[in-house]
């Protein structure tokens, strides 16, 4: 299968070293900065500098920022194979706005990636456009698991999955950032407060995976009667740290519609 990445920023140099440990072997990014395809020459991949080298591909992936789609798509839709597959990750951009530029021959996909793709530990909001077929489909989401986990939703769904999953890293990285912070101003040096604060979350994280009670059950297994954690809590809901967490969630799929 023959994969073209168009755009090979963050999230598209993320996406290609994925599919290529995953053992995909023929995979060109497309890139407009030289410095970026330089980069990534010296990791081994193969580059090239315009959007017409789509041509030929099976799969398309599409990681250009939102504002970035609309100069893409007229040539790709002149450049591409007739039966290709486009997956566009561009935050809040509809399927059927690209498929208007694109041959009708063309299966668009939309798919809201996270960063923890980059250790194949990512999360994926697939949603098929309107001419995409099952097999089609699971290609898709084959090559978007080899960076991680991939849920199918209703393309309606996707502000709220990008605004809980593919801005969500932001919001864990946030509280660790706190944590580290309150850790040292409690009197830890700077490493021991990151070690407890990152071990701390990567072992809730996989309690609460491999776990059937829900979140507030286990936190109410760590909250002793009158104790520290009760402390902590209360004080959070004092300040409305839970309404302020799920207004930025809210503010984000907003931010996620309006770019749409
Ligand atoms: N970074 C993240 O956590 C996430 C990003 N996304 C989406 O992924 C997309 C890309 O985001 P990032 O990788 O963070 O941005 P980025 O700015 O790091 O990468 C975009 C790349 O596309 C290149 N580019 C722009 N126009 C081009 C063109 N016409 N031809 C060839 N290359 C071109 C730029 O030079 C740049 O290297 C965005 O649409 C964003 O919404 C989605 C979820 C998470
Ligand atoms: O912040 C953004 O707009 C993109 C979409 C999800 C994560 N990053």
């Amino acid at each position: 299968m023959r994969i073209a990445v168009v755009g090979g920023g963050v999230m598209g140099g993320t996406l290609v070293e994925a599919m290529a440990r995953a053992g995909h072997d023929d995979i060109v990014v497309v890139e407009r900065s030289p410095e970026r395809r330089a980069e990534l020459e010296a990791q081994g991949r193969a580059t090239a500098a315009d959007v017409e080298a789509v041509a030929g591909a099976d799969v398309v992936l599409l990681v250009v920022k939102p504002q970035d789609v609309a100069t893409v798509l007229p040539v790709l839709a002149s450049a591409l194979d007739p039966e290709a597959t486009v997956v566009s990750l561009a935050a809040g951009v509809r399927t059927a706005t690209i498929e208007e530029t694109l041959p009708d021959s063309v299966s668009v996909v939309r798919a809201m990636p996270n960063t923890p793709a980059v250790i194949g530990r990512g999360m994926f909001g697939v949603s098929p456009g309107s001419r995409v077929s099952d097999d089609r489909l699971d290609t898709v989401v084959d090559l978007l698991g080899s960076g991680g986990e991939v849920v199918v939703v209703d393309e309606s769904r996707q502000d709220a999955v990008t605004a809980v999953s593919g801005s969500g890293p932001a919001y864990v990285f946030y509280l660790a950032e706190q944590m580290i912070e309150a850790g040292i101003d409690a009197g830890l040096d700077p490493e021991a407060a990151r070690t407890l604060t990152v071990q701390t979350l990567l072992g809730s994280a996989e309690l609460l995976a491999g776990s059937d009670d829900p979140p507030a059950e286990l936190r109410r297994r760590v909250t002793s009667p009158n104790g520290t954690t009760h402390a902590a809590i209360t004080t959070f809901d004092d300040r409305g740290v839970g309404e302020g967490i799920r207004a930025g969630v809210r503010a984000a799929a907003a931010r996620s519609a309006e770019l749409g």
